[in-house]
């Protein structure tokens, strides 16, 4: 994102509040089961699921780019999702974020949440974050100023927070730092650090809104080895305490946070055409021969 495009986002979301706060949002301020946006910690796994898609399809000018997709996420889960270019993985996350609407189906976040019912920013305040493959951050400000600009635009802080932050919001930044090993750097123009180091302080500005589901779209795509591996250590330390839905075609990587019993699901021409492990999977004769095979 932009800078403009977050001045923008966070415009947009002020008056969404406003517009929520008068039950005039796209979604006729109805939301969950409580007449308002559900908050981040109002979601229901109790049936195990923090994610769930059930047969949705999307076309493009008839060209039927999701096809009756079926797919869930258990709370804390780390899920890789593989598949050759066009199968279909950047559109499922758009669909997840509301970015695009799916001819049908239904997408659930935790077992109440209906998200086709929600705007895209209402999504995200209701604790979906997305990072897209490109770092977009603030390359004028410090680390610690994107940080800390990431946690004003959370609507969850109250208004009178917004220039001044309390102690828990000091120590959350410090945590979130210590997280994406940018404490030593805090302080350092964001446009100084390197490609990886980017993409950890974007990852950071995600964190410190807390939410309970992260979407990333190739995180390590451009990264050296180094940073790779090191990207692998922070979502592992990041599993349990979120959930996360990574794509990603570096098989070192997903190797890597899938470990051997993680579960990897290819995504082929629209729909799943394997889940497993990254053993089981790889072994699949249908996906050496639509994916790992080319
Ligand atoms: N807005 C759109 N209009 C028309 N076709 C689209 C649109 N968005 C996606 N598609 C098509 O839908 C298919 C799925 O695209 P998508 O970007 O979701 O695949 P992907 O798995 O993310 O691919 P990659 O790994 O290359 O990023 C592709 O054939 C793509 O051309």
């Amino acid at each position: 994102m932009t800078p403009d495009l977050l001045d923008e986002g966070a415009a947009r979301l002020q008056a969404h509040q406003r517009a929520s706060a008068q039950g005039k949002t796209a979604s006729g301020g109805r939301s969950a089961s409580y007449g308002r946006p559900a908050q981040a910690g109002e979601v229901d796994v109790t049936h195990g699921r923090i994610l769930y898609l059930e047969d949705v399809c999307v076309s493009f000018d008839g060209f039927q780019a999701i096809k009756h997709l079926n797919l869930d996420i258990a709370p804390g889960e780390l899920r890789c999702i593989i598949g050759p270019n066009g199968a279909g993985k950047t559109t499922m996350m758009d669909i997840i974020t509301g970015k695009t609407r799916p001819d049908s189906g239904s997408v659930f976040f935790g077992s109440t949440i209906d998200l086709l019912r929600h705007t895209e920013p209402e999504i995200a305040a209701l604790g979906i974050g997305r990072k897209f493959q490109k770092p977009t951050v603030f390359e004028e400000l410090s680390v610690f100023e994107n940080l800390e600009l990431a946690l004003k635009t959370d609507k969850r802080v109250p208004a009178s927070l917004r220039f001044r932050l309390d102690a828990a919001q000091a120590d959350r930044l410090a945590e979130v730092l210590h997280t994406i090993q940018l404490a030593e750097q805090c302080t350092r123009q964001a446009g100084l650090l390197s490609h990886g180091q980017k993409q950890w302080l974007e990852i950071g500005m995600l964190l410190v809104q807390e939410p309970r589901l992260l979407l990333l779209d190739e995180p390590v795509a451009g990264m050296t080895d180094e940073e790779t591996a090191r990207t692998a250590e922070l979502f592992l330390s990041l599993r349990g305490k979120h959930s996360l839905m990574v794509v990603e075609h570096d098989m070192h990587f997903i190797r890597a946070i899938a470990g051997t019993h993680g579960i990897v699901t290819v995504l082929a021409e629209g729909s799943v055409l394997a889940q497993g492990t990254l053993d089981a999977v790889q072994a699949d004769e249908r996906v050496i021969e639509v994916y790992l095979g080319r």
